[in-house]
C-alpha cells in the first residue's frame, strides 16, 4: 500500500481510490516495506523472477496476504463504524496481532536464523503460515475486506500505535520475566543461605526440593523468555488472556514459591531456637557433669589419702606391736634368766660350804620384821610411801600398809598405785624408821644399802630423813640402831662422809672452811667406781660423835626460803656410812655401806615463788637456777631408772653428778629403798601424781637379790663400792663437838666416798 503512493505501477494492483493514504506506517516499517516490495516489482518485471528466487517470492506473497488482509480489516472497521478501543488491556484490536505478526516476520527476517532459512528457501514454522484460529477475530473479519485506499489510509498510525503496544507489553512481559528472575535468584540466595545454616534435617531436604523446584522454574522462564525473544510472534499465538493467565499462574507460583519459603524460614527459625535450647542444655548438662565427676574424684581422692594415711597408721602400729613383742620376749627372758640365777644361788648358798659363813655373816646382823623375802630375793627397789600431814583430800585416798595403794583423782581420771608400803599422814617417824630398819642393819653383814627420800618440795623428805631433835628422822634413828647393834664390842670400823651437789657442784659438807667444790672423775681402770678427789671421811668413835657431825654438815647444806618451804633444801644431800669389819677373825670380813639421801624437792618454778618475780631480782634467778639444775638431775635419776628397769646395756649414770655419785649404790645386788614423799593438797595434786608415777617406775627396778661385800684386800676397793678405790690416807681423829673437824688430809690427795682401808682401829 505504501508503495503505491509513489509508485503507480504497483498502485495500479491494488485497488484504486482506496483509503489506506489515511494510515501512516512507521518509518521503520515502511522502509522495511518499501525494501520488500521494490525488489518483489524488480524480479516481477523481469519476468520468471519467481523461478529464480523462490524465497523473495514467497516473501512478497506473504506481505500481499498481509496488505490485503490489513485493507480488508480496515475496510471491515470503517463499514462498522467500530474502532477499536486500545485503551482498554483486554481488548486488543486483531490488527495489533497481525501487526505483531508481521514484526515478528521482518525480525525473524532480519535475523541471521531468517537471512539463513531465507537464503536456504524455509520459512518460519509460525506466525506466517500457520493460518490464523479458528473463529479469530481474523478469521471472522476476514469476508468483509475493505478497499486497500481505505487501509492505506489508516494503517500507518494503527501499526504505530501496535507497535508501540507491542512493544509497551513485550516490555512489561520482560520486565515481569526480569522481576521473576530477580525474586528467583534472590530466593535461590535466601535458600542457599538456610541450607548453609541448616543441618542435614527435614526442612534442608524440603529446601533442597523447593530449590530443584525453582531451578525447573527458572528453566521455564528461561524457556518462555527465549520463546519471547527469538519467537516474536508466540505472543501473537496467545490471547491477552491466556498471557494474563499464565502470568498469574506465574504469580500464583512465585507467591507459592515465597509462602513456601516463608514457612520454611519460620520452622527453621524455630528449629534454629529449639537447637540453641538443646545446645544450651547440653553445655549446662556437660558442666554439671564436669562438676559432678571433678567433685567425686575429690572424694576418692580424700578416701585416698585417709586410706594412705590409714596404711602407714597401720604400719606403724605393726612395727610399735613388733617392737612391743620383741622387749615382752626379752623381758620375759631376762626375768627368766634372772629367776633362774636367782634360784641356783639360793641353792648353792644353801649347800655350799662357804654358804655357812655367809649365812653366819648374814645373820650378824639381825634382820627383824624381814618382810617381803620373795621381793628381796628379786631384788627389785621397795618403795614406800608418806603421806604429809594437812588437810585431808577427796581427790587422794590410801590404802595404809604393806602393800597398800593411793589412790588419785586427777582432771576426770581416777589412777590407783600400788606401793610396798603405805604410810598414813599421821604416821611417826618410829613407825616409818621400823620398816627400814632391817635394811639399815643390813650392812653390818656387808650389804650396800641405800635409802633416799623423794617428792614435791615441802612434803617433808627432809623431815622424814633428819627429822627435829625431838622426833628424829631415819638417818639418827639408823645411826642409833647401827650403834647400838654394835654394840661395844668394836667389831666395826665405821667412817662417815657427807656431800651435797648444789647446782651441780658436788661440794664437802664435812670439810673445814667453807664447803669447796670438788671434783668427780672416773676411777682407774680395772678398778672402776667414781672418785672424789678431796673428799673428808671422818672416823665415828661413838654416836655422840657422829651426831654432832650430822649436825655440822647439815648446817653446811645450801637453803634458803621458798614460797613453798621457809626452809627448803636447795641441793642433794649424800650421807655416806660405811661400815668395815675391824678385825674379822675369819675370812676378809665384810664392808657395808649406808647411803643416805636427801633429795632437793622436785618444783614448779612459778610455784615455788623461785620464778624471779621479786624484787629480790638476784635471789630470785639464784632461786630459778637451783630449781632448774635440781629438776635436771631428778630428770636424769629418772633416766637412769628407766634404763635399770629396762634393763638396757647403757645406764646414763654420768648424765648427771647425782646419778654419778648414786651408781655405786644403784648397782647390782644393792639394797635400795625409796621413801616417796606426797602431799594430799589439791594444789599439789598434779605433782603428786607425777611422783607417785616415777615411784612405780623405780618399784619395777631389779638390781638382782642382795648381796654382801666382802672387804676389800690392801690395794683393792673399800667396801663402799668395789668399784671405789683406797685413798692411802688416814682419817683424822674425831672432832670435837662444836669445833670445826680437821681431817687432816694431804693436800692434793685422792679420797672417793668410800674411806680409805686401812685406818688404824
Ligand atoms: N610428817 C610430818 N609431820 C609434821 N611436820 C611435817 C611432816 N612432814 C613435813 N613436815 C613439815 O613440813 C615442812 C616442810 O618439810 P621439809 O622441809 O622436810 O620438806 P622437804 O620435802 O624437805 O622440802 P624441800 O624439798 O624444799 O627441802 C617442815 O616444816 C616440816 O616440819
Amino acid at each position: 500500500a505504501a508503495a503505491d503512493a509513489e509508485n503507480p505501477a504497483q498502485s495500479a494492483r491494488c485497488k484504486p481510490g482506496s483509503r489506506r493514504r489515511a494510515y501512516q506506517p512507521s518509518a521503520e516499517l515502511w522502509t522495511e516495506l518499501t525494501g520488500l516490495v521494490g525488489s518483489s516489482e524488480a524480479e516481477d518485471g523481469s519476468g520468471g523472477g519467481a523461478e529464480r528466487c523462490p524465497a523473495e517470492v514467497s516473501l512478497e506473497e506473504a506481505l500481499v496476504r498481509l496488505a490485503e488482509f490489513l485493507s480488508v480489516q480496515l475496510g471491515a472497521e470503517e463499514s462498522f463504524g467500530t474502532p477499536s478501543d486500545l485503551s482498554k488491556p483486554g481488548d486488543v484490536p486483531p490488527l495489533l496481532t497481525v501487526t505483531g505478526q508481521l514484526l515478528a516476520l521482518l525480525a525473524w527476517i532480519r535475523s541471521p536464523r531468517g537471512r539463513q532459512a531465507l537464503s536456504q528457501g524455509t520459512q518460519p514454522v509460525s506466525g506466517v503460515q500457520h493460518p490464523p484460529p479458528a473463529g479469530s477475530p481474523l478469521q471472522e473479519e476476514s469476508p468483509s475486506l475493505s478497499p486497500r485506499g481505505e487501509a492505506q489510509g489508516q494503517q500507518p498510525p494503527q501499526l504505530e500505535e501496535d507497535q508501540r503496544a507491542w512493544q509497551r507489553l513485550e516490555q512489561l512481559i520482560l520486565g515481569q520475566l526480569e522481576e521473576l528472575k530477580q525474586q528467583l535468584e534472590h530466593q535461590e540466595e535466601e535458600l542457599g543461605q538456610l541450607r548453609l545454616g541448616v543441618g542435614a534435617t527435614d526442612s534442608e531436604k524440603r529446601v533442597q526440593h523447593l530449590t530443584l523446584e525453582n531451578k525447573a522454574l527458572k528453566q521455564s522462564l528461561s524457556l518462555t523468555r527465549d520463546l519471547l525473544l527469538h519467537w516474536g510472534p508466540a505472543p501473537h499465538t496467545r490471547a491477552p488472556q491466556e498471557e494474563a493467565e499464565a502470568l498469574l499462574e506465574l504469580r500464583r507460583r512465585l507467591q507459592e514459591a515465597q509462602d513456601t519459603t516463608e514457612a520454611l524460614r519460620v520452622q527453621l527459625g524455630v528449629q534454629e531456637v529449639q537447637l540453641q535450647g538443646l545446645q544450651g542444655a547440653l553445655r549446662q548438662l556437660q558442666q554439671e557433669t564436669e562438676q559432678n565427676c571433678r567433685r567425686e574424684l575429690q572424694q576418692m581422692r580424700g578416701q585416698l589419702a585417709g586410706l594412705h594415711a590409714r596404711m602407714a597408721s597401720l604400719r606403724q602400729g605393726c612395727g610399735d606391736l613388733r617392737g612391743l613383742v620383741s622387749t615382752f620376749t626379752q623381758s620375759c627372758q631376762g626375768s627368766l634368766s634372772e629367776a633362774q640365777g636367782q634360784v641356783s644361788w639360793a641353792l648353792g648358798a644353801l649347800s655350799a660350804d662357804g654358804a655357812g659363813s655367809q649365812l653366819a655373816e648374814a645373820r650378824q646382823g639381825p634382820l627383824p620384821g624381814c618382810s617381803g623375802r620373795l621381793l628381796e630375793l628379786k631384788g627389785n627397789i621397795r618403795v614406800l610411801c608418806r603421806l604429809r600431814p594437812g588437810t585431808p583430800s577427796s581427790l587422794v585416798s590410801l590404802e595404809p600398809g604393806p602393800g597398800g595403794t593411793v589412790t588419785t583423782c586427777y582432771r576426770g581420771h581416777q589412777r590407783r598405785f600400788r606401793l610396798d608400803w603405805v604410810f598414813p599422814p599421821h604416821a611417826s617417824q618410829e613407825e616409818v624408821f621400823r620398816e627400814l630398819e632391817s635394811a639399815v642393819l643390813s650392812c653390818l653383814g656387808g650389804y650396800s644399802v641405800c635409802i633416799f627420800t623423794y617428792g614435791q618440795t615441802g612434803t617433808g623428805k627432809t623431815y622424814s630423813m633428819e627429822g627435829p631433835p625431838e622426833d628424829p628422822g631415819i638417818a639418827p634413828r639408823a645411826l642409833q640402831s647401827l650403834f647400838q647393834e654394835m654394840g661395844t664390842g668394836g667389831q666395826h670400823r665405821v667412817t662417815l662422809s657427807m656431800v651435797e651437789i648444789y647446782n651441780e657442784a658436788v661440794r664437802d659438807l664435812l670439810a673445814p672452811g667453807p664447803p669447796q667444790r670438788l671434783a668427780v672423775r672416773q676411777g682407774p681402770a680395772g678398778q672402776g667406781g667414781i672418785q672424789v678427789a678431796g673428799l673428808t671421811h671422818w672416823d665415828v668413835p661413838n654416836l655422840e660423835s657422829l651426831h654432832q657431825m650430822l649436825s655440822l654438815g647439815r648446817s653446811n647444806r645450801a637453803t634458803a626460803a621458798t614460797a613453798m618451804n621457809q626452809r627448803s633444801s636447795r641441793s642433794h644431800a649424800l650421807v655416806t656410812l660405811t661400815l668395815r669389819t675391824a678385825s674379822p677373825s675369819r675370812g676378809p670380813g665384810t664392808a657395808g655401806t649406808l647411803h643416805l639421801v636427801d633429795l632437793a624437792g622436785s618444783e614448779r618454778a612459778w610455784k615455788a615463788g623461785t620464778a624471779g618475780t621479786s624484787q629480790e631480782d638476784r635471789d630470785g634467778a639464784q632461786r630459778l637456777r637451783e630449781a632448774r639444775t635440781i629438776n635436771r638431775s631428778l630428770l636424769a635419776l629418772g633416766g637412769v631408772m628407766a634404763a635399770l628397769r629396762a634393763r638396757r646395756p647403757h645406764v646414763p649414770f654420768r648424765d648427771s653428778q647425782l646419778t654419778r655419785l648414786l651408781q655405786p649404790a644403784l648397782g647390782p645386788g644393792a639394797t635400795v629403798v625409796l621413801l616417796l614423799q606426797i602431799s594430799t593438797r589439791p594444789e599439789d595434786l598434779g605433782e603428786t601424781v607425777c611422783s607417785l608415777k616415777f615411784a612405780e617406775r623405780v618399784g619395777r627396778v631389779e638390781l638382782g637379790p642382795a648381796r654382801p661385800r666382802r672387804a676389800p684386800r690392801s690395794g683393792t676397793p673399800s667396801s663402799l663400792s668395789t668399784d671405789t678405790p683406797l685413798s692411802g690416807t688416814p682419817c683424822t681423829p674425831t672432832p670435837s663437838p662444836g669445833s670445826p673437824p680437821s681431817p687432816g688430809l694431804d693436800s692434793g690427795s685422792s679420797s672417793a666416798l668410800a674411806p680409805p682401808e686401812d685406818l688404824p682401829s
